[in-house]
């Protein structure tokens, strides 16, 4: 049977229409190339030599500086740059001549050194910063990579680092504290697990010796799998806190010398830790991935708890994010040990492989008539991920849609723990097309494929716009993000605009016009979200009819 019926089984597709969607589902074509959304061909080409980590381009050796230098590695220099953050990102544009590269790959001098952070967009902050690295063979030449890692690289089919990783790595492996901040899909993960790994060195039974804390349970096992890629060959014994893993440790006071990395939500972590059934005092690495979700009242005091049961004085600590805006950057000075900071690209701005679109739609239900114009048109290219702003939304979402002949599901904190994983894999997997999400699946969860990304709800900030559109165009490929906005989200749209501007994308001149809005508003759209009419646009005997239908088959 072809693929296309087993995922599609149980729905109704017009397969006229949606034949280049049903041909993505097909093993036996090759996928054809994924075309870039920038037309113009010179910002193209610029845009990929800056953009296109994940290139397989071929990469001059660095010279070879012999066994663990580190100390002459660093920059001599203080603060590379501190500026404030209305600077930061002036001089972005400036790209280095393509033909000096092989020449700054060698980064044996400061001026290379400089130019090389320059190209790759790298801009850090800081004392006595140790340089970048160039390809994934250097961690091998220079910090002694065991082979069993280089070989997961390779395996998983890592060929370049992206910038985030070639700055990130060494600043950790130099065993300082980082705050990193680089866009989203640009492989914050594997910037922080790499030397993680390297540093653990091999499995000891002294009990946790890294914590990663992510704010989702789907967000921490994703991490986990991307944990256990790379540590293939080796018996390192990585615990993804559950209730169930809990209540294995608590039952079991042995097993909490067992493992060396744990990863966790703060919820569960604490609530462990208050039963006394963890022990983080050996704990030497500590990250919080979507660090700045992680620094909001709502997590604080959780996150709190865990930094002071982590009592280990060698303890280093990471905050990764696509976002830190300048508050949560302040906060995470006071507990940090001189970090250095890492910035990759423009500050608290999107990727710029996706195509990003503001559409207006008059009132509420113009959003349904958008979205099924777009599936009559054959214009909505699976996997598509639209974010609403509520359960209840998302749950009065997925009742339309369920109607429109397309694959679709929901996901949302009320759905069992089953249920969401299963959802997530079934998206992955390609059998559900169309996933309706709240605010749960915004950040770090790495859907590869996802074409197009909906705002079917204003985000409530920019940082939750930036996150939610980060889940298409990942990984240096291209996607779409259409930003749905009414009446009522008109005050706060110049904000949306702001971020699309500085990602390059083309904004019409009366948008860029507009006024943004006040400190005072954008607050209290963070605290609550706008009051939106009930999605419902089918009439009582339409649903009956559907209903009855439905009963017939
Ligand atoms: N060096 C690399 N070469 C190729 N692909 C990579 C590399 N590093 C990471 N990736 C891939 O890039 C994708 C995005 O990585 P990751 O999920 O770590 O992004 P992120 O920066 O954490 O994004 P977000 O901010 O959304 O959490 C993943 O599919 C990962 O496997």
């Amino acid at each position: 049977m072809d693929l296309f019926h087993v995922l599609g089984s149980g729905a109704r597709f017009d397969k006229k229409r949606f034949n280049d969607d049903i041909s993505l589902f097909e093993p036996q074509k090759q996928k054809k190339p994924v075309k870039n959304v920038v037309n113009d061909q010179e910002t193209q080409a610029s845009l990929l030599q800056e953009i296109d980590f994940f290139h397989n381009s071929k990469s001059a050796i660095i010279e070879t500086l012999g066994k663990k230098q580190l100390p002459n590695e660093r920059s001599t220099g203080n603060n590379e740059d501190d500026t404030d953050d209305s600077d930061e990102n002036e001089g972005e544009n400036e790209i280095v001549d393509q033909d000096e590269s092989t020449e700054l790959n060698s980064l044996n001098t400061q001026d290379n050194v400089k130019k090389f952070r320059k190209r790759y967009r790298i801009r850090v902050y800081g004392t006595d910063i140790p340089n970048p690295f160039h390809s994934f063979s250097d961690l091998h030449n220079k910090y002694e990579f065991q082979p069993y890692l280089c070989k997961n690289l390779d395996s998983a089919g890592y060929k370049q680092p992206t910038p985030i990783q070639m700055q990130a790595i060494p600043i950790i492996l130099h065993g300082r504290d980082v705050m990193a901040m680089a866009p989203t899909g640009s492989g914050k993960t594997l910037a922080y697990i790499l030397p993680i790994l390297h540093d653990l060195n091999s499995h000891k039974k002294i009990g946790y010796r890294a914590l990663i804390i992510s704010p989702t349970r789907e967000l921490a096992k994703q991490i986990y799998i991307e944990f256990k890629k790379m540590c293939v060959g080796k018996k390192f014994k990585i615990c993804l806190l559950t209730k169930a893993t809990a209540a294995t440790q608590a039952q079991d006071p042995h097993l909490k010398q067992k493992f060396d990395i744990l990863i966790s939500t703060p919820l569960r972590l604490v609530h462990a830790i208050s039963q006394d059934n963890i022990d983080l005092k050996n704990v030497q690495h500590l990250v919080l991935d979507e660090a700045d979700k992680l620094l909001e009242l709502g997590f604080l005091d959780q996150t709190d708890e865990i930094f002071a049961a982590c009592s280990n004085v060698k303890l280093q600590k990471y905050l990764f994010s696509a976002t830190l805006p300048s508050g949560v950057e302040s906060l995470a000075n006071n507990f940090m040990k001189d970090p250095i900071r890492i910035v990759v690209g423009l500050k608290n701005a999107a990727t710029e492989t996706i195509k990003q679109q503001l559409i207006y739609v008059g009132e509420e239900n113009g959003k349904l008539t958008a979205i099924r114009q777009m599936i009559q048109e054959g214009r909505l290219k699976p996997p598509v991920l639209i974010f609403v702003q509520s359960i209840e939304r998302a749950k009065e979402l997925f009742h339309e849609l369920i109607y429109d002949g397309i694959n679709v599901d929901v996901i949302h904190a009320e759905r069992t723990k089953a249920q969401r994983d299963s959802i997530v894999l079934n998206f992955r997997q390609g059998k559900i097309w169309v996933l309706i999400a709240t605010e749960l699946m915004a950040r770090g969860i790495d859907f590869k494929g996802v074409n197009l990304v909906i705002n079917y709800d204003f985000p409530q900030s920019i940082q939750s716009y930036i996150h939610r559109i980060g889940r298409t165009g990942r990984a240096g490929k291209s996607g779409e993000a259409i930003t749905y906005y009414t009446k009522d989200d008109a005050p706060y749209l110049k904000s949306i605009v702001n971020v699309m501007k500085d990602s390059g994308c083309e904004v019409p001149n009366w948008m860029l016009e507009l006024k943004n809005p006040s400190k005072e508003s954008k607050q209290q759209l963070r605290k609550k979200p706008i009051k939106r009419k009930t999605i419902d646009t089918r009439s009582n005997y339409d649903k009956k009819k559907i209903k009855r239908k439905r009963y017939e088959f």
